[in-house]
């Protein structure tokens, strides 16, 4: 029969001492409490030993009945005042009584028959009776004794002198409930114990000394049993849709995508509006509604000549385009607002200059009006991203696309409808099938139109996607609110998990 280091220590101490308490055995033992529980439990289970468990309501004394015990009773207190002098009044207590006992002081003396209550001259005034001069110690004066002596006693005898409830009410003592434990040895155990038990010292980590010394011959490895129940518990962790969202980030930047960053959420229009050929006051700018940044107001517009480049485009036209024909106004463009897309993003990127050919993304926290419910949120996510090469064309963007879908959402099926943004020309509309959600709409995507890129100094074609991912994220999460994703709620966020 294997045993724990811990399980051969309690088994000899129970050896010796054959039947006893708990608290004993573990004193004998010398080891963590715990231990030995565990260690009479496992004993338990091979038939070497058996634990007795017996609760009992007992009545243990109280703060104020331990002073009881030493100053006694205030009824006795007072007596003992009355038995000199035979008068008193309240004030003459007061030496010998606190304020709390005073008051009922009066009512205690009169239902013993210790004294008798008087006016005098407008006072209260008592008197000790023949009782009072005679008193003998009561049952509660011996229960008192008792538990001062022994602190607490089995409810059932402390009955036999008061009931508990009049202790209680005294404030001499409290009731509760104690288990006794007794542990027993059994024949089986004794048994083995008379056979003799080798004790060797158990060892938790082997270490370097160990080994280098030989000694590991020697020691015991402790056994750990990985299928004990544990508590639970609940290392720190990444929030759930932070933990989605790097995952998806690993993802590209393993497809080989560089990320492009910002460090605000809050953009100019030329950037979210102007720089992708959306015009100012133009329907087309109102594909998406947006809000705007009350303060401050404007911000700043980048260098002169790309500013003039975007102007002409949207006043003349380039690239052999019209434009959109009106006045271009700086100021307009300078208005500030929460960012509404990550394309922002990819204008900003080109603008600075790009490595051809080359692929980017950005993972974006967007703003859009929208009235809160289980699958709108006003704040969402967003992986935008473009690839920019000589020889790209529509193909190449429904094969990207496609890979996307497959790889990142786990897609099964694709599905293309035309649309139309501002700033692509083709541009199309993406859906995937996924086995449960059915067709989920993910985001648009187009080949920048040449208006933008060549204001923007790019001349190759460049073909752009942007994908709202919290849908896909409620998915992977399990959840069926898109609110979940910003809960606060402590279970979900130790609990949920990332199917991938
Ligand atoms: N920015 C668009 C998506 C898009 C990005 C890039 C090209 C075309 C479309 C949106 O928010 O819906």
């Amino acid at each position: 029969m294997e045993l724990s280091y811990q399980e051969k220590l309690t088994l000899i101490k129970l050896g010796e001492l054959k039947k006893t308490r708990f608290e004993e055995l573990v004193k004998a033992a010398n080891i963590e409490q715990v231990a030995v529980m565990r260690a009479v439990l496992g004993l338990q289970a091979k038939g070497l030993a058996k634990l007795h468990e017996r609760s009992e309501r007992v009545v243990r004394i109280t703060e104020t009945g331990r002073r009881y015990g030493k100053i006694g009773l205030p009824e006795w207190r007072a007596l003992g005042i009355l038995r000199e002098r035979g008068k008193v009044t309240l004030d003459d207590l007061k030496t010998v009584l606190s304020e709390d006992e005073l008051k009922p002081i009066v009512g205690l003396l009169r239902k013993e028959g210790w004294a008798n209550v008087k006016k005098e001259d407008g006072k209260l005034v008592l008197e000790i009776t023949e009782k009072g001069l005679n008193a003998e110690e009561r049952p509660i004066d011996r229960a008192l004794k008792l538990l001062a002596e022994k602190e607490a006693l089995p409810v059932k005898e402390i009955e036999k002198l008061v009931p508990v409830k009049e202790l209680k009410r005294r404030k001499i003592g409290e009731e509760e409930t104690v288990t006794e434990r007794e542990v027993e040895i059994t024949p089986a155990g004794e048994e083995l114990v008379r056979k003799g038990i080798e004790l060797k010292r158990e060892v938790s980590v082997l270490t370097p000394e160990l080994i280098k010394s030989g000694k590991w011959k020697e020691v015991e490895f402790r056994k750990f049993d990985i299928r004990a129940p544990v508590r639970r518990i609940y290392p720190g962790k990444k929030q759930p849709y932070r933990a989605f969202l790097d995952k998806i980030r690993r993802r590209l930047i393993e497809m080989g995508f560089i990320e492009m960053t910002v460090e605000s959420l809050i953009e100019t229009q030329f950037w979210n509006f102007d720089a992708l050929f959306q015009p100012q006051n133009h329907p087309a700018r109102e594909w998406t509604d947006t809000y705007q940044l009350r303060y401050p107001k404007s911000g700043s517009l980048p260098e002169k000549e790309l500013v003039e480049m975007v102007k002409t485009a949207h006043e003349r036209g380039l690239a052999g385009s019209r434009g959109w024909g009106y006045v271009w106004s700086p100021e307009r463009a300078m208005l500030l607002m929460p960012r509404a897309h990550g394309t922002a993003l990819d204008a900003r990127q080109l603008a600075k200059g790009v490595e051809i050919p080359g692929k980017y993304f950005t993972i974006q926290r967007v703003f859009r009006p929208d009235v809160l419910d289980r699958t709108h949120l006003i704040e969402f996510n967003q992986i935008d991203g473009f690839v920019v090469g000589e020889e790209l064309n529509f193909r190449h963007l429904l094969g990207i696309l496609k890979r996307f879908a497959v790889e990142i959402a786990g897609a099964k099926k694709v599905k293309f409808l035309p649309d139309y943004y501002p700033f692509t020309e083709p541009s199309v509309q993406m859906s995937a099938y996924h086995p449960e959600l059915g067709w989920v709409e993910f985001g648009g995507a187009g080949i920048f139109r040449e208006e933008m890129t060549k204001a923007l100094g790019i001349d190759v074609p460049v073909i752009a996607w942007g994908i709202g991912i919290d849908r896909l994220a409620m998915f992977k999460l399990g959840i069926d609110d898109i609110r979940y994703l910003f809960s606060y709620d402590l279970r979900w966020l130790r609990e949920a998990k990332l199917v991938w």
